[in-house]
């Protein structure tokens, strides 16, 4: 469970990012935040991580307080915080099981790296993973030969590895087309219920978190101005959060519904040792 309370930021620059934000994300539950430009959504992102050092007010990831935690305990918290990116942040020349295995760089000790050797229980955990997401068959590309879709795939197995109890996920289906975003949304609803994994999704596409999200936080210059279901995202609301404007389409698009995807289900398990290419790259997209 994510707990905030109180949240403020203020940049250097006088400008008062979050003013006092108060928010519970239960384990198995995503949310999506919206609202816009400007609003807060990346500070708040941030701000949990602590990439962005909160004013005042406290975070907690279960019974642990990030805000105030050292640095070294700090780096402990991070690990159990995954990261999805919008550009999907990939080492381009090195394949899918490698970037997938830069999950765990964070907790292989140093000499392990070195000899480009990860544990058989990450190798395993990786090939159950990618199978989970989809990509069993693509081990062994290299990123740069990925398709968008695919490529967040990799990032959603690479952020799962880490084995987290929290996902902060921002823009993830940015730059991919509506059905591959749809695919995208899905499969990270579906592994957060499985994995009973907190997470908040920041998104601009109103009918896209409406679809797939159950609870939907509204930002508006740094306060939450609706925190409620996604079924209640109304005109009036959706006014509240952008100002005035004709939503009567966004809200319907909203109810529409989600296609298949076919994503693969079952997790199969392989066995193999994954030698790792450059251990300065992993290491450089693990930090
Ligand atoms: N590093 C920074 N230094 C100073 N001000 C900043 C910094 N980052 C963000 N801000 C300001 O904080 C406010 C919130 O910005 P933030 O990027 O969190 O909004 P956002 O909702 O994520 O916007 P967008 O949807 O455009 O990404 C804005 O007024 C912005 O100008």
């Amino acid at each position: 469970m994510l707990r905030i309370e109180g949240l403020r930021k203020q940049y250097r620059t006088g400008d008062a990012a979050l003013r006092g934000v108060d928010l519970v994300v239960p384990a198995g539950e995503v949310i999506g935040l919206i609202g816009p430009s400007g609003a807060g959504k990346s500070t708040l992102i941030r701000c949990v991580n602590r990439l962005v050092e909160p004013t005042s007010g406290r975070i907690l990831l279960g019974d642990d307080e990030v805000t105030g935690a050292s640095r070294r305990a700090l780096r402990r918290l991070r690990r159990r915080m995954g990261m999805i990116f919008q550009e999907f942040a990939l080492v381009e020349r090195l394949t899918v099981m490698e970037n997938v295995l830069a999950g765990r760089l964070g907790t292989v000790p140093f000499w392990r790296s070195l000899t480009r050797r990860f544990p058989p229980d990450d190798v395993r955990n990786a090939f159950a993973t990618l199978d989970r997401v989809g990509l069993l068959d693509h081990v062994d590309k290299r990123a740069d030969a990925l398709s968008g879709g695919q490529r967040q795939r990799v990032g959603i197995a690479r952020a799962l590895l880490q084995g987290p109890d929290l996902l902060l996920i921002d823009e993830p289906t940015a730059s991919l087309d509506p059905k591959t975003s749809r695919q995208i949304m899905r499969l990270i609803g579906e592994v957060c219920a499985e994995r009973r994994l907190a997470a908040i999704v920041n998104i601009h596409d109103v009918a896209l978190a409406q679809m797939f999200l159950g609870r939907i936080v509204g930002l508006k210059a740094g306060e939450v101005v609706y925190d409620g279901p996604s079924s209640g995202l109304d005109a009036t609301v959706l006014t509240r959060i952008y100002g005035e404007e004709d939503w009567t389409r966004t809200a319907r698009a909203g109810e529409a519904e989600a296609e298949d995807d076919g994503a693969a289900p079952a997790p199969a398990v392989s066995p193999a040792a994954a030698p790792v290419t450059s251990m300065a790259a992993l290491r450089a997209a693990a930090e």
